[in-house]
C-alpha cells in the first residue's frame, strides 16, 4: 500500500505531560479506529466523552472523542480526535492501541497538512503561513502569518498567474491569426499593456520584500565591549533573569549566550559575548573569535564602556550604539564616538535601562518597517516571485524578435507562480518543505 494512502496518527498538542494530550487520526481507518476504542462512531464533529478500550478489552482513558467525517475535515480524509489525559503512559498505550490497526502508522512531520495541501485545503503558501503560526512568538509574528494562512500572498499570485495566462492567450490567438509574417500590433499592444501593468504589480511587492522575511527571523542585537564593562549583567536585566554568569573576574564569559526577547511584539534576540581583548588562554581566545563574528553579523551591537579609556572597539558595518555602564560609580565617561548614539545606564541599578529599551523598539520599528509587513515571507518566495518578474520584463522585450518567444516567456512566468502555491511541484521540492513542520501538524 502506498505510504498516502495508509492512515497517520500523531500527537497533535504539546510536550508531555500535559492536563489534555490530542492525538489525531486521519486516512481511510479513522473510522474503524475510533469506533473500534470508543465503542461506537461518535456523531460527526460532536464532541462525544468515551471511555477507551485496546483491543483486548483493556480499558486506556476517559477521554473525548471527536469525528470529522472527510470531506469536510481539515486534511479532506476522515479524520478522528482523541483527547486524552496527557500522560505519558496513557499516549503510550493509546498509540500502540491505534497502531494495533491495519494501514495505521505514525504520521511524518507535517504530513498532516501536506494531506490538506494535496485535497486542496490549502495552497503552498498558506500552508507555509500555518507553520509559521504555529512558531510565532510575538504578536507581530502572528498577525503576519495569519495574513498568509488566509491566503494573503496565494490569492494574488493567483490572480497573477491568470492575468500572465490571459496575456499569452493573447499573443498566440495573434501568431494563429497572422498565419504566417507579423502579428498585427494592435493583437500585441494589449497584450503587452497588461504585461507590464503585471510586471509593475510585481516589482511593487518584491520591492517591499525583507520585511515579512525579517519579521520571521527576528532581529539580533549583539553586547559586545572589553571585559568586566557589565555585559552579561546587561543582558540579565533585558531579560529580567539570570541567563548569563556575572563576576568580577574578567573574561567570565564565552559562550555566546541568546535571549529571544519580545520588544512591543517585534522578536529581539540580544546576544552576550565574551570581553574582546588580546589573551593567552586558548578558551578565552576561542570566545573572543566567537564574540567578534556574532557581532559582525548582528543587526546592531551595543558597545559597553565603563570608563574614560573605552573606544568604540566594533569594527564592520554594523551600526553600533555606545553604551556606558556603571555610571553608579561616577566615573568620568568614555569619548563619545564619532556620531554614534550614546546611552548612560547603570546595568546593577537599572537605571537608563528604560530608556534603552525604547530606543531598541524604535530600532526595531525602523528596522520590521512600520506597515503591516510585506507579503513574502521566505526565500523560496521571494525566489519564485522575482522569477516570474524576470519572465515577465524577458516577454516584452523578446516580442519584437518573435511572438513565440514572448509567449514562451508567459507560460514561464505563469510556472513560476504555479510553484508559489504549489501546483506543479514535483515531489521531492514537496518533500523539502513539509519535512521543515512539525509532526502532529
Ligand atoms: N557598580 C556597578 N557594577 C557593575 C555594573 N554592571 C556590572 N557591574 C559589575 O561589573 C563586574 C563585571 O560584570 P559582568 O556582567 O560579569 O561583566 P562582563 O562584561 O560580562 O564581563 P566578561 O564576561 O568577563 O567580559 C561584576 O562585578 C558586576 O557586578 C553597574 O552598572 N554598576
Ligand atoms: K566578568
Ligand atoms: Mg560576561
Amino acid at each position: 500500500m502506498h505510504p498516502r494512502d495508509q492512515t497517520i496518527f500523531a500527537l497533535s498538542s504539546g510536550r508531555l505531560p500535559s492536563a489534555i494530550a490530542i492525538v489525531r487520526v486521519s486516512g481511510p481507518m479513522a473510522e474503524q479506529v475510533v469506533s473500534g476504542l470508543a465503542g461506537k462512531t461518535p456523531a460527526p464533529r460532536m464532541a462525544t466523552r468515551a471511555l477507551l478500550h485496546d483491543q483486548n478489552g483493556q480499558p486506556i482513558d476517559d477521554a473525548v472523542v471527536l469525528w470529522f467525517p472527510g470531506p469536510a475535515s481539515a486534511t479532506g480524509e476522515d479524520v478522528a480526535e482523541f483527547h486524552v489525559h496527557g500522560g505519558r503512559a496513557v499516549l503510550a498505550t493509546l498509540f500502540g492501541a491505534i497502531a494495533a490497526f491495519k494501514n495505521v502508522r505514525p504520521a511524518e512531520p507535517g504530513e498532516f497538512t501536506r494531506r490538506a495541501f494535496e485535497n486542496g485545503k490549502l495552497d503552498l503558501t498558506e500552508a507555509e503561513g500555518l507553520d509559521d503560526l504555529i512558531h510565532a512568538d510575538t504578536d507581530r509574528q502572528r498577525r503576519q502569518a495569519l495574513r498568509q494562512l488566509k491566503g494573503l500572498l496565494g490569492d494574488r499570485a493567483r490572480d497573477w498567474r491568470e492575468r500572465a495566462i490571459a496575456a499569452s492567450a493573447l499573443i498566440e490567438a495573434g501568431i494563429d491569426f497572422s498565419d504566417e509574417g507579423d502579428v498585427p500590433a494592435e493583437l500585441i499592444a494589449p497584450a503587452l499593456d497588461r504585461i507590464r501593468s503585471l510586471h509593475a504589480e510585481i516589482q511593487g511587492v518584491l520591492a517591499a520584500q525583507g520585511q515579512g522575511e525579517r519579521l520571521r527571523d527576528g532581529v539580533v542585537v549583539a553586547i559586545s565591549g572589553p571585559p568586566n564593562v557589565g555585559k552579561s549583567t546587561l543582558i540579565n536585566q533585558l531579560a529580567r533573569r539570570e541567563v548569563a554568569i556575572v563576576s568580577p573576574h574578567a573574561g567570565t564569559t564565552r559562550d555566546v549566550i541568546e535571549v529571544q526577547l519580545d520588544l512591543d511584539g517585534y522578536p529581539v534576540t540580544v546576544i552576550d559575548t565574551a570581553g574582546i581583548r588580546e589573551t593567552e588562554d586558548p578558551v578565552e581566545q576561542e570566545g573572543v573569535r566567537r564574540a567578534r563574528a556574532r557581532a559582525a553579523e548582528a543587526d546592531l551591537v551595543l558597545w559597553l564602556a565603563d570608563n574614560a579609556d573605552a573606544r568604540v572597539g566594533h569594527e564592520g558595518t554594523t551600526p553600533v550604539w555606545l553604551v556606558h555602564n556603571k555610571i553608579d560609580l561616577g566615573r568620568p565617561l568614555a569619548e563619545p564616538g564619532a556620531g554614534v548614539p550614546e546611552f548612560s545606564i547603570s546595568a546593577v541599578r537599572g537605571d537608563g535601562i528604560p530608556e534603552l529599551i525604547a530606543s531598541l523598539v524604535g530600532f526595531a520599528h525602523d528596522y520590521f518597517g512600520a506597515s503591516e509587513g510585506g507579503l513574502i515571507m521566505r526565500v523560496r518566495q521571494r525566489e519564485l516571485l522575482q522569477q516570474t518578474a524576470d519572465a515577465l520584463s524577458r516577454s516584452v522585450d523578446v516580442v519584437g524578435q518573435g511572438e513565440e518567444l514572448a509567449a514562451e516567456e508567459l507560460r514561464s512566468a505563469a510556472l513560476s507562480l504555479g510553484r508559489l502555491l504549489g501546483r506543479v511541484d514535483v515531489e521531492d521540492i514537496l518533500d523539502v518543505i513539509f519535512r521543515e513542520f512539525c509532526v502532529g501538524k
